[in-house]
């Protein structure tokens, strides 16, 4: 096809057909720009343009998906709603929503039942009136009174035909009527002595009843009903697409208001609201540009709006849809004062820590579980939100697994965790020298207990005896094995990273049980009032999988113990009150956050007794063992022995040797300590220097054994020496 260059911009978007169809010609943008700068060059000659005529009606538009869409039209359209309603397909949620509505009909039925008396009293007062509204409105209609006005119309305007063709009209209607009526108040009369003479009495009266009831409700005047509204009467009003949009209305969010001014958009209601559990749920769709995270931040506001207290009110992300998809769900009752059902483990039952186990009610009152096994906790928020209710609660549900060995560790010393002493094999109360030093002594032991481990799944999964390389429920059952469940928990563990000695090796231990340990059967536990990098270093932040986060106050500390970007997913530990006390968000492994209270009266002596069922199935088990039967924690001098690793490698070598490989240093000092340094692995050393402030990981050229010369993993003497030095000076300063 040839084209003009000077024509070109019209052409392209319409060029003319041999056969005078309209058709458009298409071009690559790349095309567009190159014809472009010719035209601009100056270039004038006719150019060929390469292109595809296509029909009008087909050409692509630019809004529309050019996506083919394989099979039949009917297939893969819309999201497909469960058959039965959530309600409906749980057990204890439909017996809920059953409960409810009987209730809600029973206390109506009540309601209107008591209020009979008042009732019939109205109905009694408004039946002359009612009589005159019924005669005057009977006398209206066979007089054809709606008519009448039409007439004097017709007869104002001096309008004859009209009027003569109007009051023709007018007689034969009333005198039909007129007729109707005297047949009907015959059949009545008829039928009232037939009624008298043949029903029996109690109909008679119920007639009778039925008519002045009839009557007296034509009597009540519009404003004034007979009966009284019962649900204005009920506790918890249903939640209505109105009582939301007044709600969201009043947040003050520009971006809301707009959508509900005149013209706006709108708020969309994708399904009907519903009862859901013990309250109601709504979907909504917010206005463009408007997040859950917004609404999020104006909890309260929110509540005001909804006349609701602020424990009632919780609004959600829908992961699962767009970030305008806003769950609004309302409970009829305050979530901190709803009676939550029982704990099943109150009582005292065996636990299977590879199961999943009760830990809190969500919103609903439904029971959210949570698997100790193979994971690692992290629990923060500001002080006195029930942080250490959480971490004790967790621990006595390890407890009831009587394979399961306890260390806990009370850094704050108030004696919270002491209901597990009789239980647990290392425990620890406060923060004085003498507990720390016992607490770097078993936590050491743990990393060789977690290296053991570490060797043995290995040779196990070499045997065929651990498929996915990890402890399972068989092999933490063989006693000869000892791969039994550890479960660690300490609360205010930033008493431990930021000790001046012993922080980076505790930092460091931790670190390593938090990643290595749920494979292991090693399961960490941490809580933290102050959830800053220093207190959860990034390490373990990170690689924690179970996270519980009650109130906090900033987006940071919200991120550090919930994860990386869950404050802009809406996931949001800071829109909870003073008064949520126990409520926070849990993500669980792979699970989305969701709203858990965790066991309400779980206090202390409540603890004693779960512990001391534990106790006697840890007897019958023959588990006791450590700090619960007694046994004094063995802080050997080497255990509790402060780090020399800088000491020892300006020991073991001289000035001569200014640059070491790894392998070389791990050797002469397990020769110097062997019970120190006897299981090191070069890394480790790595890590401890790194640890130190040494410069670690040089590539050091050297010769082997064979006498091979090579590059390996090392460090200079001389770092070490620097290093010393400082901290040498360092300390003689302070
Ligand atoms: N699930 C719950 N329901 C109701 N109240 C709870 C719940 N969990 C904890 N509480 C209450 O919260 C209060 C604080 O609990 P806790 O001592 O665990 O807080 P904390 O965050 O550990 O405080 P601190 O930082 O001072 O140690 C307690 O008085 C407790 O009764």
């Amino acid at each position: 096809m040839t084209e003009e260059p000077q024509n070109h911009r019209s052409d392209d978007e319409h060029q003319a057909h041999g056969d005078g169809e309209q058709a458009r010609v298409l071009r690559f943008p790349s095309e567009r720009l190159n014809a472009d700068q010719t035209h601009d060059e100056g270039e004038t000659g006719p150019r060929v343009i390469d292109g595809e005529l296509v029909e009008e009606d087909q050409a692509p538009q630019v809004d529309q998906s050019h996506t083919a869409e394989a099979g039949s039209s009917l297939l893969h359209r819309g999201k497909r709603e469960p058959v039965l309603p959530k309600w409906a397909s749980n057990v204890e949620e439909f017996r809920e929503t059953a409960k409810w509505a009987v209730g809600y009909a029973g206390h109506t039925s009540a309601f209107h039942a008591v209020r009979c008396p008042v009732y019939i009293a109205r109905i009694l007062m408004r039946v002359p009136q009612g009589t005159l509204r019924l005669l005057g409105g009977f006398l209206r209609w066979v007089t054809d009174a709606e008519g009448r006005t039409v007439r004097h119309a017709a007869a104002d305007r001096a309008d004859a035909a009209e009027y003569l063709r109007l009051s023709g009209q007018r007689d034969s209607r009333v005198r039909g009527r007129v007729y109707a009526t005297v047949g009907l108040g015959a059949a009545a009369l008829a039928a009232f002595f037939l009624g008298r003479a043949f029903l029996p009495e109690l109909v008679q009266y119920a007639i009778v009843a039925g008519a002045l009831g009839a009557v007296g409700w034509l009597g009540a005047p519009a404003d004034q009903p007979i009966a009284t509204r019962a649900v204005e009467a009920t506790k918890v009003p249903k939640l209505t697409s109105n009582a939301v949009e007044i709600a969201l209305n009043a947040l003050g969010i520009s971006g809301i208001n707009q959508a509900m001014g005149k013209g706006g958009e709108g708020i969309g209601f994708p399904k009907p609201i519903s009862r859901d559990g013990k309250g109601w749920r709504a979907d909504v769709d917010l206005p463009h540009g408007v997040t859950v995270g917004d609404i999020m931040d104006r909890r309260e506001k929110l509540a005001s709006g909804l006349r609701r207290p602020l424990g009632c009110v919780w609004p959600e992300a829908d992961n699962s849809e767009h970030a305008a998809r806003l769950i609004l769900w309302v409970g009829d009752q305050d979530m901190r004062k709803a009676k939550q059902p029982a704990w099943a483990l109150r009582k005292g039952i065996t636990v299977d820590l590879f199961q999943p186990q009760p830990f809190g009610t969500d919103q609903r009152g439904r029971w959210v579980d949570l698997r100790l096994m193979f994971t690692s906790v992290a629990i923060g928020a500001i002080p006195r939100m029930g942080k250490t209710f959480a971490l004790r609660e967790l621990l006595l549900i390890a407890a009831l697994d009587p394979r399961a060995e306890l260390h806990t560790y009370d850094l704050k010393g108030t004696g919270d965790l002491d209901p597990l002493e009789k239980v647990t094999h290392a425990h620890g109360v406060g923060d004085d020298d003498e507990e720390i030093e016992k607490a770097i002594s078993d936590l050491r032991k743990l990393r060789d207990e977690l290296r053991r481990r570490a060797k043995l799944i290995r040779d196990l999964a070499k045997q065929g005896l651990a498929p996915e390389n990890k402890v399972t429920p068989e092999l933490a059952g063989k006693k000869s094995l000892g791969l039994h469940p550890i479960v660690i928990g300490v609360d205010e563990c930033q008493v431990w990273f930021e000790h001046p000695d012993y922080g980076e090796e505790f930092e460091a231990i931790c670190t390593d049980l938090v990643k290595r340990g749920p494979a292991l059967g090693i399961i960490i536990m941490l809580a933290t009032q102050r959830p800053d990098a220093k207190s959860l270093p990034t390490g373990i932040s990170a690689n924690v999988s179970t996270r519980f986060c009650l109130k906090v106050q900033g987006q940071t500390e919200n991120d550090m113990v919930l994860g990386t970007s869950k404050y802009k997913q809406g996931v949001r530990a800071t829109t909870f009150a003073w008064a949520d006390k126990g409520i926070g968000y849990l993500v669980g492994e792979g699970s989305d956050a969701q709203i858990v209270r965790t066991v309400a009266g779980l206090d202390g002596p409540a603890s004693e007794k779960v512990a001391a069922y534990a106790r006697t199935l840890r007897e019958a088990a023959g588990t006791l063992t450590g700090h619960a039967i007694g046994e004094v924690q063995d802080v050997d001098e080497t255990a509790a022995r402060k780090d020399t690793l800088l000491e020892d490698i300006l020991a073991v070598f001289g000035e001569a040797e200014a640059k070491v490989w790894n392998e070389t240093a791990v050797a002469r000092l397990a020769e110097l300590r062997p019970e120190v340094y006897g299981q090191w692995e070069p890394d480790e050393l790595t890590a401890a220097f790194k640890r130190h402030g040494v410069r670690a990981n040089r590539q050091i050229w050297g010769t082997d054994a064979t006498g091979t010369g090579r590059n390996r993993r090392g460090f200079h003497r001389a770092d070490v020496a620097e290093t010393y030095t400082q901290r040498d000076h360092g300390r003689g300063a302070g």
